[in-house]
């Protein structure tokens, strides 16, 4: 058999090659579209069905993806594979198995957050590509696993918790004494990266690794190190088996070994003890707190780890999108100023409920998450056979055990369609503009940077305090010495007096 297929030469047995593939793709489409006909709904429109077409999909996606031209590729995307009745989903397969379903559907995205919660999950290909870096954590779990990580984590996140500000002002002092003087170029994005590792580590582990002082220490390298190589095994994540994991392996080690001593020096302490400084010690950490309910060190590191990776990328890219956008507006600049100096006054730090107060910073900050939301796409799996509901009058898009959906909060949230016509008092929604929210409250599921539904994002309100509480003391800073004046094209700002 072997010689007589050598025999055809290597055009026949490449024409040959190419025949039988087209076949078992085209049978492959075929089992599926009959599947879904019984199942007596349709498909997204399809894009790809086999690896010749969806590889350069993947490929733009990526390329899309690194040179931060996200929303562009979605907007491309559902412009040229939507359909009148489907114009906001579409979906991909490499081989006519599992299918990509990608949307930007507010009814979609509320289908697998809230409405069919137990349908949908990580699955386990996302678990298992995150398992090295983060265990089995809150972000890597589904069913029982997880719900038992969200009760141990919920009550650290609660508002009395977070109402002593006192962390947030020791670090972002720090950050403001790394501002160079008038007329210097500093990259804000990078101190705010810095200044969120600094914080989340100090809130975690009552110890920073103090990045902000020593930048090129060896947790914050080894920290984004992983992080760049875990996307590369999430995208990549056929291929998986091909990426070097050295430097990932040594990196994970490296956060291990600072973390461990604080983990041993907490199991130290007595759970007697634990349960008297939970009532009002100073020092009494997140650490502390899973402590009083597990002993147990891989699950206590796995829970830390994840909440260090939720919480600190988040917080500094939404950031540095705020102060990016106000470098644009002087006059809003001016309008927050003015709100910070009525409310707070320039000598005192401003407290929770001073925070709270000030609609128009929550304003800006929501603007910031509308136009950047710090986790553009998110995914889920189907955990069981199951479907996303079609438009008002079409039928409802079938989803197989396994099949992927990818749903965009940032194409989502640019959607020209879901907001009020554009009027004085709504501009153009691809426009920063805090004062739209004055009079506005977008419709349920069309805003969801801290995703909604029973996974919705724990450190919410931890994550607006910090946030709020950066801008207000660095603003009248940023402003007077100028370095809201002047934006650089490379996205630092200068300043310029
Ligand atoms: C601007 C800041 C932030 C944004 C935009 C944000 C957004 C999100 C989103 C979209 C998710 C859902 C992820 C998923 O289920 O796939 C999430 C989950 C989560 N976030 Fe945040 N987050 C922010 C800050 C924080 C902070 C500061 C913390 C903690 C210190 C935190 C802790 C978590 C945790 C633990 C989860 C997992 C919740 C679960 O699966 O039940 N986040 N966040």
């Amino acid at each position: 058999m072997f010689a007589t297929l050598m025999a055809l030469g290597p055009v026949y047995l490449s024409g040959l090659t190419f025949a039988m593939l087209a076949i078992f793709f085209a049978t492959r489409r075929l089992v599926n579209d009959r599947r879904i006909y019984d199942a007596g709904g349709v498909r997204a429109n399809v894009m790809a069905t086999n690896p010749l077409f969806a590889i350069p999909f993947f490929v733009s996606s990526g390329w899309d993806q690194m040179n931060n031209r996200l929303d562009k590729f979605y907007a491309n995307l559902f412009r040229r594979f939507g359909t009148p009745s489907q114009p906001n989903v579409v979906e991909i397969s490499f081989f006519g198995g599992t299918r990509f379903i990608m949307t930007r559907e507010p009814e979609h995205v509320k289908t697998v957050l809230t409405s069919k919660f137990s349908s949908y999950g990580k699955g386990q290909q996302f678990h298992d590509a995150w398992h090295p870096f983060l265990g089995d954590s809150i972000f890597t779990t589904d069913g029982k696993l997880w719900s038992d990580s969200r009760a141990l984590i919920r009550p650290m996140f609660l508002k009395d918790r977070i109402r002593d500000l006192e962390i947030f002002d020791t670090w972002a002092a720090r950050l403001i004494n790394k501002l160079p003087a008038s007329g210097e170029t500093v990259d804000i994005c990078d101190l705010f990266y810095r200044m969120t590792l600094d914080v989340t580590t100090d809130y975690l582990l009552g110890a920073s690794v103090n990045s902000l002082e020593d930048p090129k220490n060896d947790f914050a390298k080894a920290f984004n190190e992983v992080q760049r190589i875990q996307m590369l095994i999430t995208i990549l994540s056929p291929l998986n088996g091909l990426i070097p994991k050295y430097r990932y392996n040594r990196g994970i080690r490296i956060l291990e070994e600072f973390m461990n001593p604080y983990i041993e020096a907490t199991l130290r302490i007595s759970p007697e003890e634990l349960e008297k400084m939970s009532k009002n010690d100073k020092e009494f950490t997140f650490l502390h707190n899973i402590a009083r309910f597990t002993r147990d060190r891989t699950v206590i590191r796995d829970q830390i780890m994840a909440v260090l990776i939720a919480g600190r990328d988040t917080t500094a890219a939404t950031l540095s999108w705020t102060v990016y956008e106000l470098s644009n507006y002087p006059h809003i600049v001016r309008k927050l100023r003015n709100v910070i100096l009525n409310t707070v006054g320039s000598s005192r730090m401003p407290t929770y409920e001073d925070l709270k107060n000030m609609p128009y910073l929550t304003h800006t900050i929501n603007e910031a998450l509308r136009l950047y939301p710090a986790v553009p796409y998110n995914v889920r799996a189907a955990l069981e056979d199951t479907s996303l509901p079609g438009l008002p009058g079409q039928p409802e898009i079938i989803v197989f055990k396994g099949d992927v959906v990818v749903y965009s909060a940032l194409s989502m949230q640019r959607r020209p369609d879901i907001y009020p016509p554009t009027s004085e008092k709504f501009p153009d929604p691809q426009v920063f503009c805090p004062e739209r929210w004055d009079h506005w409250t977008p419709k349920p599921w069309t805003y969801v940077p801290f995703n909604g539904g029973p996974r919705i994002c724990v450190g919410q309100n931890f994550a607006m305090t910090e946030m709020a509480f950066c801008c207000e003391c660095h603003l009248p800073l940023l402003h007077s010495t100028g370095l809201l004046a002047n934006r650089c094209d490379s996205g630092e700002v200068a300043a310029e007096v």
